[in-house]
């Protein structure tokens, strides 16, 4: 099977390429990785001493056993792991800094990250959006992602969610999102995994096409067949992270000759060199196999050293102005968020379901001074609900979404500014409906006093307790996963809880205790909702008994050591957490972004 010029599934290539003709080599030099075992301290290393150079017009195929490092070998050229990383990374001989590298490189990981909701049209239709330039009219993005959808064999599936597409399918979606923009130099992981023989080829076919258009490309795979084999140029093949061969694919078989290794007349070459990849470390042909490939190490010529701004100059991080990749992500979280609206239905329903629970339990205590200790309950209550509701649902959501942007951020499709906007401005109507509709509830049928001060001021609290709620959950859902993320914001809510000033006030408090009340954000919101609704000079409650020894809210308020209620310093502790849990936010995102 031969890619004819005339092939229906061949892109026609001059409207998807710019990249110039000029030859370049993407080259590294004593590549190393080592990782740290936690458990016994222990170092092993993954990749060992690896050079080599890709040149661009070729197709390069990284080939190994499972375990090999050909992933750890795209992670560390991609630059998506520095970490324990040693070795020089080039570009015509130039050393590449991690920035310029952000910029060049685009790698497609082994794991698909698409988001459910988008179809597979609208997905490549967005990041179209995101990664072509904003010159380039909606016709014309439209064009290409049909192109794409064609040659990719996703057109009959172009209108499926993402989330109901085949395994192959959602692969070969995942390299057409980096496909639609121009890299100089694309590193596939995988590509063909999950695929039939016939769609491996049509896309390997299709990767050489744009590799022989002046790209580098360089693609991990696994046991080519023959055919598939004709249309990679160079080999890269590993053995327990130490390099065999490198050259060209026609090469490889008389190279292996050379050390005793002679390749069976019927056997296909890629499974031949995943059989001397395999053998025994100790085996003296391997042996010198390796130190033949290895004496690079030592005598290394550096390549021809080109003008810097000659290669880069034209490249820009992203293809659009943060306030543009601001509102092609309002539109993409818009749609997202109206196609599967059951997390913001099921967080209405919930809020609305426990309100009525709330409002039953506690109806009419609001003015009762008799009932003042379960009217504080009341308050309370409408805390934790808030917390929950607003934790649970970002701690669930959160973890995958944040894989998706940390994939998309590495590839340069927006800056880590835009998303995190767009994510405030996505959060807080949510936010604000759905602690609107619990509080407003619970308000109304608790009898609480019907003053616009009153209600203003304990709105705010809520809204800010629920803000804090929100980033905490955002926090955990992008440091942890989703079953460690529930564990830890319930062991965060319990101690928090104890300390509102509501179980243990704070003149009960050993001092040991103290400082926890000094810091606990539910003791400030609680504070804050007590003094809305109990302080500003309120008249004494009505007492239905004989006598009421909290009718003068006085006497109550010195009962929960708030003789003094600072409203304005509630407010003020409860902004220092919103500010400090959003830039906690903020630096855990940028902190994956720049990790492994
Ligand atoms: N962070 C890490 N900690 C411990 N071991 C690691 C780490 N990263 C990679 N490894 C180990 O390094 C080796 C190479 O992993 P890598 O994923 O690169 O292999 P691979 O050749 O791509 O395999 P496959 O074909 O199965 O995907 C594996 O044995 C893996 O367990």
């Amino acid at each position: 099977m031969v890619v004819q010029a005339d092939d229906p599934n061949s892109i026609p290539m001059e409207s998807l390429e710019s990249v110039s003709p000029r030859e370049f080599e993407l080259s590294f030099r004593n590549v190393s990785y080592c990782v740290k075992h936690k458990q016994d301290r222990t170092h092993s290393a993954i990749l060992k001493n690896l050079s080599g150079s890709f040149r661009s017009g070729r197709l390069v195929g990284i080939m190994g056993p499972s375990g090999a490092g050909k992933s750890t070998l795209l992670n560390v050229l991609s630059g998506f792991k520095k970490n324990n990383v040693t070795g020089q990374l080039m570009v015509d001989g130039q050393r590449l800094s991690e920035r310029r590298s952000r910029k060049i490189i685009s790698y497609t990981q082994q794991e698909v990250c698409l988001w459910p909701s988008l179809t597979v049209e609208e997905s490549l239709r967005y990041a179209a959006e995101f990664k072509l330039s904003p010159c380039i009219n909606r016709q014309q993005k439209m064009v290409r992602v049909r192109e794409l959808l064609h040659v990719l064999g996703l057109t009959p599936c172009a209108d499926t969610l993402t989330s109901s597409v085949s395994g192959g399918q959602a692969k070969r979606l995942s390299i057409g999102l980096e496909l639609l923009s121009d890299p100089k130099v694309m590193l596939l992981d995988e590509p063909t995994s999950g695929l039939d023989t016939v769609a491996a080829y049509q896309v390997l076919a299709h990767v050489k096409q744009l590799a022989e258009r002046g790209r580098v490309i360089a693609c991990v795979i696994h046991q080519p067949n023959s055919q598939q084999l004709l249309l990679i140029d160079d080999l890269y093949v590993l053995a327990k992270g130490r390099r065999i061969y490198s050259g060209p694919t026609g090469e490889m078989v008389t190279q292996f000759a050379r050390f005793g290794l002679e390749c069976p007349v019927s056997h296909n070459p890629a499974d031949y060199a995943l059989e001397v990849a395999s053998l025994d470390q100790e085996d003296e042909r391997l042996k010198r196999l390796m130190m033949e490939e290895e004496k690079d190490i030592f005598d290394y010529n550096p390549p021809r050293l080109m003008v810097e701004k000659s290669f880069d100059g034209s490249y820009q991080r992203y293809a659009l102005s943060t306030l543009q990749q601001l509102g092609v992500l309002l539109r993409r979280t818009s749609s997202c968020t109206m196609r599967d609206s059951y997390q913001f239905k099921a967080r209405i329903l919930i809020n609305i379901a426990i309100a009525l629970i709330t409002s039953v339990a506690f109806y009419n205590t609001g003015n009762n001074a008799d009932r003042i200790l379960a009217n504080t309950a009341v308050l309370i209550i409408n805390l934790y609900a808030i917390f929950f509701t607003s934790i649970v649902s970002a701690v669930l959501v959160y973890p995958r979404e944040s894989a998706c942007f940390v994939l998309e951020s590495k590839n340069n499709w927006y800056s880590l500014r835009a998303y995190y906007l767009a994510k405030i401005v996505v959060e807080l109507p949510t936010l604000i409906f759905s602690s609107s509709v619990f509080f407003l509830i619970v308000y109304y049928f608790t009898s609480q006093p019907f003053e616009w001060l009153r209600i203003g001021t304990f709105a705010l609290v809520c809204l800010m307790f629920g803000w804090i709620s929100q980033m905490l959950g955002l926090l955990l859902g992008s440091l942890l996963s989703v079953q460690n993320s529930v564990f830890v914001s319930i062991l965060i809510m319990v101690p928090a809880s104890l300390f509102s000033g509501f179980f243990v006030t704070l003149r009960d408090a050993s001092v040991l205790l103290r400082p926890l009340l000094y810091v606990s954000f539910v003791r400030y919101a609680f504070e804050g909702a007590v003094h809305a609704i109990y302080g500003f000079d309120r008249p004494d409650l009505e007492c239905p008994e004989v006598f009421c020894y909290f009718r003068q809210l006085k006497r109550f308020l010195e009962f929960v050591s708030m003789p003094d209620l600072p409203y304005g310093v509630d407010l003020l502790a409860l902004a220092g957490w919103i500010v400090l849990l959003m830039g906690a936010v903020y630096f855990s995102l940028r902190r994956r972004i720049k990790q492994d």
